[in-house]
């Protein structure tokens, strides 16, 4: 049995592009938590998880702890966890400016933290036997992934010039069809997912419509994060309904996502109104969402990912996958956990390839919109140690940028920009 001697976490910062969503736009770089996890036989397992301080706190505390414990024990590591935060009170924010998933509050949090051990831990345990990361959770049932090109709004560039990229700016339909077609030249996507939420919904059915007169037949979905009222969630769904294979939060919360299916038939997912155990019972009952979108950091990991998926075939209730900005360790466990859920039947969501870093050696490529799910021993990906240390230099550098806050970014612009009170429209 392999014993853990070390456990490290890295902060560090990403670049990310300037997109636009219904609180603002995305910080020149964003924080992501890298864990490595060593074993008394000489191997290391790596994971990744978000980077916010709150999430880093715990982090940290919990990789104190791990020394001397046996690799495989990763059903305890939740409660490892919990008590590391004794003593604090769980406030439950329901929406806060650090990305958009939902409520937040410390179960959450600590699922959100564990994940990533137990990633690392996975990766260990495979290099450790050789095998991968699929055969460990019961094994593939795919050999590809499926990933949805994720269409923003964006400016071409952050108001300082910072974390430049080659994109351009994308504000109207024009521009969000010149993105999904570089999107389906460079990596094959055969299905778009537009994030709304930014303009007023009658531009966004536009950009829509447009979409699927230039893609005919591909699968869609409009995401503006709980920023309609039931009213122009009912129009929307009126207007482009049949044009998406699901609408994504158009409203925010379980009522009013019950009351926009119950008036339209329409399919709803969520990364927002069902992301943690507590919030399925309500939810499902009220037939308030028709596809959960997993998202294996804040629902606890790989097991815990085959746990919904239990529950939502127990309820048929469909599943896919969330993702908030994310570098390519994030990638490889995404892909190996939907490699094993047979009924995981959307493509995916994926940041990926808004991102220009990675801290692995050989960046995952997409190809005809999938990622081949590697048998390698693992993970299937390597540490690239120089790229660590140079993006946790940048973490060193800006305390700025520690928090994720896409309201403060777009006060950059916009000085008397607030947080938007849901519904914007
Ligand atoms: O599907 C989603 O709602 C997300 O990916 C949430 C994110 O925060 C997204 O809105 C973003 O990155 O701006
Ligand atoms: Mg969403």
């Amino acid at each position: 049995m392999s014993r853990i001697v070390r456990a490290t976490v890295t902060p560090i910062l990403i670049s990310d592009p300037p997109l636009l969503n219904v609180l603002g736009v995305h910080q020149p770089y964003t924080p992501r938590t890298i864990v490595e996890i060593e074993t008394d036989d000489g191997v290391t397992g790596i994971g990744e998880t978000y980077g916010d301080t709150d999430y880093l706190d715990v982090a940290r505390k919990l990789a104190d702890v791990l020394p001397g414990r046996d690799l495989t024990s990763m059903n305890g590591l939740y409660a490892l966890a919990s008590a590391t935060l004794t003593g604090a009170t769980d406030e439950v924010k329901e929406f806060d400016p650090a990305g958009l998933r939902g409520t937040r509050n410390n179960e959450k949090l600590i699922r959100s933290v564990v994940s990533a051990f137990e990633v690392a831990s996975l990766d260990a345990l495979g290099k450790t036997t050789g095998l991968p990361v699929h055969c460990l959770l019961g094994g593939k049932v795919r050999d590809r992934v499926d990933y949805s090109g994720y269409l923003f709004y964006r400016w071409a560039e952050h108001p300082d010039g910072e974390a430049p990229d080659d994109w351009d700016a994308a504000l109207d339909p024009d521009g969000v069809v010149r993105q999904a077609q570089r999107f389906a030249d460079d990596y094959g996507f055969t299905s778009f997912k537009l994030k709304g939420g930014v303009f007023a919904p009658e531009e966004e059915i536009a950009a829509v419509k447009a979409l699927a007169k230039a893609f005919p037949g591909y699968p869609l979905r409009l995401d503006p994060n709980g920023g309609w009222s039931v009213e122009a969630s009912v129009r929307v769904a009126e207007e482009v309904g049949d044009l998406l294979e699901y609408m994504e939060d158009p409203t925010a919360g379980v009522a009013g996502m019950a009351e926009v299916r119950e008036r339209t038939g329409a399919v709803l997912a969520t990364n927002m109104c069902v992301t943690t155990f507590g919030e399925v019972p309500e939810a499902f009952a009220k037939d308030a969402v028709q596809v959960v979108l997993s998202d294996h950091h804040y629902w606890g990991g790989l097991h815990a990912t085959r746990e919904l998926a239990a529950l939502c075939r127990t309820y048929g209730v469909g599943l896919s996958m969330h993702s908030n900005t994310h570098l390519g360790i994030s990638l490889a466990a995404m892909t190996h956990v939907a490699s094993v859920i047979p009924d995981l039947s959307y493509a995916c969501d994926s940041h990926r390839p808004w991102q220009t870093e990675d801290v692995i050696t050989e960046p995952h490529r997409f190809t005809g919109g999938a990622i081949e799910v590697s048998d390698a021993p693992g993970l299937g990906v390597e540490l690239d140690r120089d790229a660590l240390g140079a993006l946790h230099e940048r973490w060193l550098a800006r305390p700025d940028m520690r928090d994720r806050d896409d309201v403060a970014a777009m006060r950059k612009v916009h000085p008397d920009w607030v947080q938007p009170s849901l519904p914007r429209w």
